[in-house]
């Protein structure tokens, strides 16, 4: 067994390949961190959080009662808020804990190999009321928030409605004679559904529910409620709540269910900042614009990006890790078993997982910048960004997810039968992946809403008029011709951009063609989702290259020779995959041939081979500690048969030689006394 500096036992496959990467790992480690002070500050808090074994359970979660799990998950949830308040908070150099770091949310997942039943309260509950709420509101409820004295969570989802936001039914109708809503369910589909925290731990939530002032219906609104004694925590009268039962993942979150009879809460307790209903019951709209009370919803899909890249990362660590250590088959005789990290298949299912979770990561920060920009306009009143905001935040959380979901299972398939092990750490991330999906806008509706306005762009360049930048190589669509191919990393991207402006002039095409044929605006549109969510796609795709592209040519301007080498190899390994995924997409709409996709595939085989010397180095890279990985196949030390076992010797069923099923039903059965 081959020594590391740490003194500690490293796998001889492992240590070879750290061995053979040839480039500078901790440079590459800056760029995925977004510079060297990030990477510096994430380990300071890293080690605080994490040196302190806070983190460790005596007994692996998998092992608990659901019970038993969520006491557990809410005890370390209560440390690291606590961490957070004090230490953390000073380290992470933000005023209070930091919601919205995604150094914390990170460590964070060292405690948990689920979710915290604080996710909600840090991830939604504290921005809404940062984002919807005056600043006399704000100044009441944040401190109390921040300072954890109230816990919250974000109830919108009805078992009704979920999508369609309007269609949801609670409804808070203003009294001005006390000068209170009063909250209610009038049905048992507005039950409220879903939120995280809900079921036990928290004591407020904000509500979304149907604003009712002077006979009139105003739409939805958020407020914020008391549902349980600050003191007792017993549910509050009027109020119905509890837990929602076993779910896929997610299972410490204690998502719950919630209804109003006839619920009072004071006026003051409507957040007020996009809109008002004073005292006396008039409504006063404030906002420009009318979708402003969906903006914690925005910012969790900017959220998202980054937390599904995180979560790739992690997979593909484990998956790259295992698949140098595991030895198996025999294509050669006379050789050893190769690491089935040297099947080319396998280097097909792996490296676009870790070229993947760089190009998200790169463009989360892109699409943090642009939030940035966008809020800050909206400060001055300006919302003018907002929908081509909307529309890129929509696909890109869309696109993001599903594929992270996507790749953490082809990871799985990676590691074979061991990858299904719970304590490999995959199942985990995939059942908190997929979730990611659905929640926050569902992967198909959140892409017709980017389709809404590639339809409405594209007929923006048919009139020649003005394109906002996401958009601007709509102006290309119309040149009659099909756009040129050409395999170099900007030829590629012009080629992506070319299937999204394709895609969507068969769209509007096919509209206008439905719509002379007799059909509704609505019918033609509906008839034509299924190509409006490819059109949607390939934007995104598009954006995605282009984004990664671009910000990885900046990044490693000043890099060393090699990180240059590695890092170019990965973002054409990127643009080469989706190209050789979209072929028929290509053939349609650029004048690509097939020789040249048959050169494609071998530039593809060959790059992935280039890059296979230095996989681990790569993942090593995204520096992950086992704290974070959880995983029994992914430790930086390769012991995994070792872990695998010393797991397997800590299942509850082998304390007992004989389980006591053998001689209530084993036994009998086999003498026939059943
Ligand atoms: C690390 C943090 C982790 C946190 C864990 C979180 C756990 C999970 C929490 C949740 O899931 S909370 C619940 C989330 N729910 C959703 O995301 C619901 C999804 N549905 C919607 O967002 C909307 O209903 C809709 C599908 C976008 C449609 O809304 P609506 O019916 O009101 O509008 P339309 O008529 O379709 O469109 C009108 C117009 O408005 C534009 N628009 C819609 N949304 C926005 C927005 N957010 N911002 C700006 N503009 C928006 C839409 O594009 C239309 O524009 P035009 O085409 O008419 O110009
Ligand atoms: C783990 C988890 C945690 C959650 N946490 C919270 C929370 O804390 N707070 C909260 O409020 N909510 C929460 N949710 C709810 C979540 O936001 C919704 O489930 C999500 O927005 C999807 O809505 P839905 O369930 O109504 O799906 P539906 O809209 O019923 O979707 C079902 C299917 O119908 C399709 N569909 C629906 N509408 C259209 C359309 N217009 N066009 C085409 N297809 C359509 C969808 O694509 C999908 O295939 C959570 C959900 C999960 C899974």
């Amino acid at each position: 067994m081959t020594q590391t500096n740490n003194n500690m036992t490293v796998n001889p496959d492992l240590a070879m390949e750290r061995a053979k990467c040839n480039f500078n790992v901790l440079e590459v480690t800056h760029i995925f961190d977004g510079g060297e002070r990030n990477t510096l500050q994430r380990k300071k808090i890293e080690d605080v959080a994490l040196n302190s074994g806070a983190s460790k359970d005596a007994l692996g979660e998998e092992h608990m009662s659901p019970k038993e799990k969520y006491e557990n998950a809410v005890r370390k949830s209560c440390i690291y808020a606590t961490m957070m308040k004090n230490e953390l908070a000073e380290l992470s150099g933000l005023e209070s804990f930091g919601v919205s770091s995604p150094v914390i949310r990170r460590t964070a997942d060292a405690f948990f190999k689920e979710v915290s039943p604080f996710l909600l309260h840090l991830g939604m509950f504290v921005p809404t009321i940062m984002g919807q709420c005056t600043p006399e509101q704000q100044s009441y409820w944040l401190p109390r928030a921040l300072d954890m004295q109230i816990i919250g969570t974000y109830a919108q989802t009805e078992l009704g409605h979920g999508t369609f936001i309007r269609g949801l039914e609670t409804t808070a109708t203003y009294d001005p004679e006390t000068e209170e809503f009063v909250l209610h369910s009038p049905t048992l589909s507005s039950y409220k559904w879903w939120a995280g925290g809900l079921g036990k731990t928290v004591n407020y939530c904000i509500v979304v529910a149907q604003l009712y002032t002077k006979g009139e219906c105003h739409g939805t609104h958020p407020f914020i409620v008391q549902i349980r004694d600050e003191d007792t925590h017993v549910p509050l009268p009027g109020i119905k709540v509890g837990e929602i039962g076993p779910k896929m993942g997610f299972n410490t979150a204690d998502n719950g269910f919630l209804g109003f009879d006839h619920y009072r809460i004071p006026r003051e307790h409507m957040l007020m900042k996009n809109a008002q209903v004073l005292k006396d019951g008039t409504y006063v709209k404030v906002a420009r614009h009318g979708k402003l009370t969906y903006g914690t919803m925005v910012f969790v899909r900017v959220v998202l990006v980054n937390e599904v890249a995180f979560n790739l990362a992690k997979a593909s660590t484990i998956a790259v890790r295992y698949s140098a250590i595991r030895r198996q088959s025999k294509p050669k005789p006379d050789e050893v078993e190769p690491q089935i990290l040297d099947y080319v298949t396998q280097q097909h299912k792996l490296f676009i997982a870790i070229a993947t979770a760089h190009a998200l990561q790169l463009c989360s920060t892109w699409l943090w910048e642009s939030f940035s920009a966008v809020l800050a306009q909206m400060k001055g009143g300006n919302t003018d960004t907002l929908p081509e905001f909307h529309a890129l935040s929509s696909c890109l959380k869309a696109i993001s997810t599903s594929d992270s979901a996507h790749l953490i299972e082809q990871c799985r398939h990676a590691c074979g039968g061991h990858g299904y092990m719970i304590s490999s750490g995959i199942p985990n991330l995939y059942n908190f992946v997929s979730a990611t999906r659905t929640y926050e806008g569902d992967y198909t509706v959140l892409l017709l809403q980017t389709a809404r306005f590639l339809v409405k762009a594209y007929e923006q360049a048919e009139a020649k008029k003005p394109l906002t930048p996401t958009v601007s190589y709509l102006a290309h669509a119309f040149s009659g011709s099909r756009a040129t191919w050409d395999n170099s990393p900007d030829g590629i991207i012009r080629s992506f951009q070319a299937l999204a402006a394709g895609k969507t002039a068969v769209c509007v095409t096919n509209m206008r063609k439905r719509m002379r044929a007799g059909l509704s605006q609505v019918d033609a549109w509906e008839m034509s989702t299924i190509q409006l969510v490819a059109a949607a796609e390939a934007h995104c795709r598009a954006v995605i290259a282009d984004t990664y592209r671009k910000e990885i040519v900046r990044l490693t301007a000043n890099s060393s020779p090699n990180v240059k080498v590695v890092m170019d190899q990965l973002t054409t390994l990127y643009l080469y995959y989706w190209a050789l995924e979209r072929t028929g997409d290509l053939l349609m709409f650029t004048s690509v041939s097939q020789k040249d996709l048959v050169d494609l595939q071998i530039a593809y085989e060959e790059l992935l081979l280039k890059i296979r010397p230095n996989a681990v180095g790569l993942v090593d890279a995204f520096d992950l500690r086992d704290e974070l990985l959880h995983s029994t196949l992914g430790s930086y030390d390769g012991r995994v048969y070792e872990r695998l076992m010393e797991e397997a010797l800590k299942s509850p069923m082998n304390k007992e030689p004989v389980s006591d099923a053998y001689s209530k039903y084993l036994r009998p059965m086999m003498k026939g006394k059943l």
